[in-house]
């Protein structure tokens, strides 16, 4: 059957709790993965907003205008705005389905043992009657291999965050650490213990250079908080408190030399980080003077961006950057924030790569190399709240001023380099 377009309505699914298991969240959504005989939907997932337990009472959704349109957004923003940058390759469909506040109860009441304790003061938003079916990225794998054997698909899940410093020029003489340590590296100090702060650079990931991937994937698998995920079929393997056991290095090593390959052979990267950079060339110290002055004057009404919005923002980028000479000094303040917003976005995707087997080391036997097989996505792509330029405006502050604190000085401090 013919995926409907994201400007369909909702589709009609009679929906059986029972077939659907909890498979992981974020901040904003959940998601549950289809075990059901439904041919239509297998291979999919269920992904759900959800909102603060306190305010769940009454629902959350009420105060919004019409969350079904919300969630067309969303999809339509995912296709339209970050696909022409990092390539519709790489961008999962979306179909919006209809939901019941039965089945959003009962599989509140089913997840709930499962869910990690950090993230509990969230739940189902119970008044969305409208949900987003995605594929599945871990599914795809044949079950059997060549040679007979029952396969396990392995799938990576990497969240790179920042992949670029801001330059000099854009952070004011106080903030100059910016333009030496790269905001994850300093983050880890505003989120953890010192003993506890990750080895992990992103600008390692995005380096382009075979050596700093495979430093960067070995500092996430000692260290994996909310940027490495392993999972083997549907089944967690690592996870954010999870590190490599001893017997698994061996493992480890095999898998993680394959991801770096994928990771310097796929453009995605590299778009990821140039986009960011050049959606971002004013950092959020000169954003948010640009959003005051736009929302006082009335250039800028203080309410999320309608998709029009977007899709404008995004194709006036792009004519822009085809002038070499053009800058963003010369768009408006509207242009300005809203790519600034986009490029939030790209600092918190995640990408999910999936192998139909758990790699193994080549050796000096193995006449003809085979390239590996393997499918790849970027996951969370929804837009950024325009309310939310204040807090990054404060989150950034707080972030260089505990880093300072710990590592006062040039000697204590890290030397990131892209
Ligand atoms: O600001 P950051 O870099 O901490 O990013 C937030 C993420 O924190 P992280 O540092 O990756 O653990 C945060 O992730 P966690 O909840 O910490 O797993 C969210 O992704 C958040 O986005 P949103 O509010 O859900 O739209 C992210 O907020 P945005 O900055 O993308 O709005
Ligand atoms: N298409 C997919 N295929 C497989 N797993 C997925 C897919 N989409 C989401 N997931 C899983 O569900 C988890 C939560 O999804 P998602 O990242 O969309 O949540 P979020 O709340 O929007 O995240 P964030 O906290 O970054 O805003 C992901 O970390 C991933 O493990």
């Amino acid at each position: 059957m013919a995926v409907p377009s994201s400007v369909d309505l909702p589709e009609s699914i009679p929906f059986e709790p029972n077939d659907w298991n909890y498979k992981g969240e974020g901040n904003e959504n959940i998601v549950f993965s289809y075990r059901g005989s439904n041919t239509d939907i297998c291979g999919w997932l269920l992904r759900l907003s959800k909102c603060d337990v306190a305010t769940s009472v009454n629902g959350c959704t009420a105060h919004r205008l019409d969350d079904t349109q919300r969630k067309r957004d969303h999809a339509t923003y995912s296709t339209s705005v970050i696909g022409p940058l990092l390539g519709p390759e790489y961008i999962l469909p979306q179909r919006l389905v209809a939901l019941k506040p039965d089945f959003l109860r009962r599989l509140q009441v089913k997840s709930e043992p499962l869910r990690p304790a950090h993230r509990l003061h969230k739940q189902i938003d119970m008044s969305q009657d409208v949900g987003v079916l995605m594929p599945n990225a871990f599914r795809g794998a044949p079950p059997v291999s060549s040679s007979g054997r029952l396969r396990q698909s392995v799938t990576v899940e990497l969240k790179p965050k920042w992949g670029f410093m801001p330059s000099l020029g854009s952070v004011s003489p106080r903030n100059s650490v910016k333009s030496r340590v790269c905001r994850y590296c300093m983050h880890q100090f505003t989120k953890h213990a010192s003993q506890d702060v990750s080895g992990f650079c992103p600008l390692d990931l995005y380096s382009g250079d075979r050596h700093r991937i495979v430093r960067a994937l070995d500092s996430l698998a000692q260290s994996p908080q909310n940027n490495l995920r392993v999972f083997v079929d549907d089944h967690i393997a690592i996870d954010r408190h999870g590190k490599i056991s001893e017997e698994c290095v061996a493992q480890w090593e095999a898998l993680r030399d394959c991801i770096a390959d994928i990771v310097l052979k796929e453009p995605l990267f590299s778009r990821l980080k140039q986009c960011q950079r050049m959606l971002d060339s004013l950092d959020i110290e000169g954003i948010l003077p640009l959003y005051k002055r736009a929302v006082e004057s009335g250039s800028l009404a203080n309410v999320q961006p309608s998709i029009s919005d977007w899709l404008t923002a995004v194709a006036d980028f792009t004519q822009r950057t085809e002038i070499a000479d053009s800058n963003v000094a010369e768009v408006t303040d509207k242009q300005a924030i809203l790519e600034f917003l986009i490029s939030t976005t790209l600092k918190d995707v995640s990408v999910l790569i999936t192998l139909p087997e758990w790699p193994v080391h080549k050796t000096s036997l193995d006449s003809v190399p085979t390239e590996p097989q393997y499918a790849i996505a970027v996951i969370d792509s929804d837009p950024k709240k325009l309310a939310k330029i204040p807090n990054y405006f404060s989150k950034d502050e707080k972030i260089v001023k505990h880093y300072l604190k710990h590592c006062p000085d040039l000697d204590s401090q890290q030397q990131c380099s892209e």
